[in-house]
């Protein structure tokens, strides 16, 4: 605060805008606790969209914006204050002030609820001062300008006197300030206060807080209250800026906020005394500035600013060259519908006042030296003049003119000092600029070579990173290559799998068949059950034929005796008895051998058809088993075969893939990831020299700052797109070797799967030839087992068979040699009656032990073939446990059974035929052949006719005639 000036309230060449009306705006407190407390209501109604005030149901407004009580310090500075400091900043004169009755918010309208708030961030309350303040820091520091300079004044009007709130000194300095015209500015000047260089908003603030603390000292020694005064904060922003032809322009806005008194009535406040003057002096200026905005809003001729300090400080605002708004307060209570009732018509027709704004012309720094020296000179030559007067004898006439110019002398030489003291400031400023730009210049000279080698190492990058970008084109297309490649071994793997689905197939199909051949095993274990079974009924029906027969037999012999005794005692009949039991022998024996026969044919057919079946049956497995091994070793190898090429060939490729690929991939690997890291390196150490550079640059020159910050933002944008598309670049690539990477791990997955598909087709390959081995083997045992039973059957077979034989034979033989005894003795019995008895007895004796004896072979018979039966046992195989069933042999075929000899041949039939004579052994022979007829125990339709059967045919008569003929 060590400058004082001459406050000028214009400026001097302007650019003119169109005409405006003042913006009114009224603001409505909310009812404070004394109106509350004394029942006050509210009578003021708002309408924020027509913009109009109704006080008890009368409309006042429009106005520019109404504002309720709920709006906030923001809401108001932001639409009434904050465009008004755009203009202030391009060159406009611009105020804001507030009126309205006293206690209605004007102060906290302007300044705020709190003088202690560092920033409006700090109190929501904080008035439109402190944050017009801040406000013009924050767009200087945002412009372009090249430079830029605050200066605040702050004074006070009480009773027409103006007191500088940010003065050092306090009473003597009240004299200093006084408001007179500037003829060539066309405005007042306030000689004497100070304007205090600002350089931030704490700076302000604390002037804000030195100015209310002053006012209220003031306020206290004076007697008055704050009320009482009005209060004008100046802020005078210079703005120096540079053209693009070179010169150097300044602009000069002014932003004036006005706190007005209170604008109630003299008469109610019953102030008396001081106060009275108090009042007067304050209605003073509010009537000559109501009388002022009536001269302007009726187009009167002379409008009396002169008539107040106030007007005359407002002149400029007032149907001036200024911006101007006025905030009118008011209380929404009922007690003071006079007071807002006379606020508000003040309003309107303030709202009528139309300004010119103009901006001020940006002029030269030269154009202001030369008009601030011609001043001088001005003020100099007036003074040379005045004091060239001195030592003159003059008249009385003379010496009032002197003394008047000695008045104005003292005035000049006072406008002088405020000259000289702007001018010396200024020379100051000057100075201070010209070391400021030297400064710049060198750092500009600096600040350039450095850029040109920033240009330099950008164009090193460029081509570098064209090199790069070939590079990474070679690494795309290679990849492109391999990608193919990867592709092709897909597709041959897909094949390879088919292949492999195809013999997996196979093998579910070769399983089915070893489960159908299962089925066929049990279907082969029934058959043999059933003809084990079949077996055991026929070996124990032939043991009850056996005995039926033994048991037929040794009736027959008892029945014989019986009725060869009758026939013994009639000797003559003896010989035709003997003949005739003779034949019954015959019949009975024939009998016997052609139950055995048929026994014999019986158990050989059944043997053979069994075999038979038993053997077609396991042939056709056998030989579908054969087949389907054949097939299958066919197909497997076959498989085998293909898979393995395949796979030799997969392996190949992928092999030599993964040979080209790898080196490929590492050296672009190592080529992207070292180019990318090192670039990525010297980008970060030139941009971290750029901006050091450039923050270094900031503090001493803007102007250049501003400059290289734009070169390194684009450096930096250049070099953020680089690295982004570096980055990108460089992921796209790692990316894709990721990708390829993952190809061929995924091949060479794939190809361990295909060797895990090969160990398995191996390993299934080993147990296919284990079940062949397994299968070759029990066929091998099977066949040997088959064969071996085979000839235990056929052993069983023909031992049955040779004791048959051998049973017929000795019994034929022993018939024979029966039947040759019984004719001789027929020829001698005749004669030995007694001897005959004794012979047929021995005879019958005979064939009872015969008898018995056959059935004994019979028996022994039955129970080996039973024991050999049983002894034949087959082995199975069960599926699940992938060996295959047993597979019987083919069997060598049966021998021929041997035919039993015919009765007729024992009974010499033949030779009798042949004689072609029907004698007596032929007759004997019809006999016993009807007689073998009727008693025969076999039944072609009756295999094992019932006791009673038997008796019956026992008992029917015998027609020899008949069977002779059959
Ligand atoms: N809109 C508002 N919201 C809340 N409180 C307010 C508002 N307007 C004014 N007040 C309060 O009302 C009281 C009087 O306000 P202020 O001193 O600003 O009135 P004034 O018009 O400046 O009075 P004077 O003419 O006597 O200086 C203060 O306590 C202030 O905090």
């Amino acid at each position: 605060m060590d400058t004082t000036s001459n406050l000028t309230m214009t400026t001097r060449k302007k650019v003119s805008e169109a005409t405006s009306h003042i913006r009114v705006a009224v603001r409505i407190r909310p009812l404070n606790g004394a109106e509350r407390s004394d029942k006050c209501t509210s009578i003021a109604r708002s309408d924020k969209i027509k913009n109009t005030v109704e006080l008890k149901a009368k409309p006042f407004g429009p106005f520019s914006r109404v504002f309720d009580t709920d709006t906030t310090q923001a809401e108001i500075y932001a639409d009434l204050v904050s465009p008004q400091i755009k203009k202030v900043i391009a060159g406009f004169n611009c105020t804001v002030f507030a009126y309205g009755q006293t206690g209605t918010g004007k102060t906290f309208t302007m300044e705020g609820g709190r003088t202690d708030a560092k920033s409006s961030q700090d109190d929501p309350t904080t008035g439109i001062i402190p944050r017009a303040v801040e406000d013009i820091f924050e767009k200087l520091e945002s412009s372009k300008c090249e430079e830029y300079s605050l200066r605040v004044s702050y004074v006070e009007l009480y009773n027409e006197e103006l007191l500088d709130l940010l003065a050092s000194s306090d009473d003597e300095d009240r004299e200093r300030l006084r408001i007179f015209d500037d003829p060539h500015k066309k405005g007042v000047i306030v000689s004497g206060v100070e304007e205090v260089p600002v350089r931030s908003r704490s700076d302000v603030f604390k002037l804000l807080k030195t100015g209310a603390e002053k006012r209220k000292t003031a306020a206290t020694l004076m007697n008055m209250n704050s009320s009482r005064s009005h209060s004008l904060f100046m802020v005078n922003v210079v703005v120096r800026e540079n053209t693009n032809t070179g010169e150097e322009l300044v602009k000069q806005g002014k932003l004036n906020l006005v706190d007005l008194a209170g604008s109630e009535n003299i008469g109610r406040s019953g102030a008396q005394g001081n106060r009275a003057k108090e009042a007067g002096s304050i209605n003073q200026s509010l009537l000559t500035l109501g009388r002022v905005i009536r001269s302007l809003t009726t187009n009167a001729q002379h409008v009396p600013y002169r008539e107040s300090k106030l007007t005359r400080l407002l002149q400029d605002s007032l149907g001036g060259s200024t911006i101007t708004s006025l905030i009118a307060t008011l209380s929404p209570s009922s007690s003071n519908f006079e007071e807002s009732q006379s606020t508000l018509e003040y309003a309107m027709r303030a709202a009528n006042i139309k300004n010119k704004p103009v901006c001020n012309t940006k002029v030269s720094k030269k154009t202001i030296l030369k008009e601030y020296s011609d001043e001088i000179e001005k003020l100099r030559r007036d003074l040379r003049a005045a004091r060239e007067k001195n030592g003159v004898i003059i008249s009385e006439e003379s010496h009032e003119e002197f003394q008047r110019n000695t008045e104005k002398v003292n005035e000049l030489e006072q406008k002088l000092d405020s000259a000289v003291d702007r001018l010396r400031r200024y020379t100051e400023d000057l100075l201070y600029m010209d070391d400021q730009y030297k400064q710049l210049y060198e750092r500009k000279g600096e600040l350039e070579s450095r850029l040109r080698e920033s240009h330099r190492e950008y164009a090193e990058k460029v081509v570098e990173l064209a090199e790069t970008n070939d590079v990474l084109n070679k690494n795309i297309e290679a990849i492109g290559v391999m990608h193919t490649n990867a592709l092709k071994s897909f597709d041959q793997l897909l094949q390879s799998r088919e292949a492999a689905d195809e013999l997996t197939t196979d093998i579910a199909a070769f399983w089915r068949k070893v489960d159908d051949m299962g089925a066929a095993d049990d279907r082969n274990k029934d058959i043999f059950e059933a003809f084990r079974r079949k077996m055991t009924s026929f070996i124990e029906k032939t043991s009850l034929q056996a005995e039926a027969f033994a048991n037929d037999g040794r009736l027959a012999s008892e029945e014989f005796v019986h009725e060869v005794t009758p026939h013994v005692k009639t000797f003559g009949s003896v010989a035709d008895s003997i003949d005739q039991n003779s034949k019954e022998i015959q019949t009975s024996l024939m009998n016997v051998f052609q139950q055995t026969t048929e026994i014999e044919e019986n158990a050989a057919n059944t043997i053979n058809s069994l075999s038979n079946d038993n053997r077609e049956q396991w042939d056709a497995v056998l030989k579908t088993c054969v087949e389907y091994y054949k097939a299958h070793a066919t197909r497997s190898e076959e498989l085998s075969k293909q898979l393995t090429e395949k796979l030799a060939e997969i392996k190949r490729q992928v092999a030599a893939f993964a040979n080209d690929v790898r080196p490929l991939l590492t050296e672009i690997r190592n080529t992207t990831s070292d180019s990318f890291e090192k670039r990525v390196q010297q980008s970060d150490e030139n941009v971290a020299e750029v901006k050091k550079t450039c923050s270094g640059m900031a503090e001493t020159l803007k102007m250049l700052m501003q400059q290289v910050e734009q070169l390194s933002v684009k450096a930096e944008e250049n070099h953020e797109r680089q690295l982004i598309g570096d980055q990108n670049t460089q992921e796209s690539i790692l990316s894709t070797i990721n990708a390829a990477e993952n190809v061929i791990q995924s091949v060479e997955d794939v190809i361990e799967e295909c060797c895990d598909v090969k160990e398995v087709e191996d390993s299934a390959r080993g147990d296919l030839d284990d079940i062949d081995m397994d299968m070759e083997n029990a066929v091998k045992e099977a066949r040997e087992r088959a064969v071996e039973k085979d000839r235990e059957v056929k052993k069983v077979t023909s031992t049955l068979l040779e004791k048959a034989n051998a049973i017929r034979e000795e019994t034929t033989a022993q018939v024979e040699a029966a039947l040759g005894r019984y004719s001789t003795t027929s020829e001698t019995c005749r004669t030995t009656g007694e001897s005959l008895q004794t012979k047929v007895q021995e005879s019958s004796e005979r064939t009872m032990s015969l008898f018995t004896m056959f059935a004994e072979a019979t028996h022994i018979v039955t129970e080996e073939a039973t024991g050999a039966i049983n002894a034949v046992k087959m082995t199975f195989v069960d599926p699940s446990n992938n060996v295959p069933p047993r597979i019987i042999p083919e069997y060598p075929a049966s021998e021929k059974l041997v035919k039993p000899v015919e009765p007729e041949t024992l009974l010499g039939m033949e030779e009798d035929a042949e004689d072609g004579s029907d004698g007596e052994l032929a007759k004997k022979k019809r006999r016993v052949t009807a007689f073998v007829r009727r008693d025969s125990l076999l039944d072609s339709t009756n295999f094992f006719p019932s006791p009673n059967a038997i008796q019956k045919r026992r008992e029917a008569p015998i027609d020899e005639e008949e069977d002779t003929e059959n």
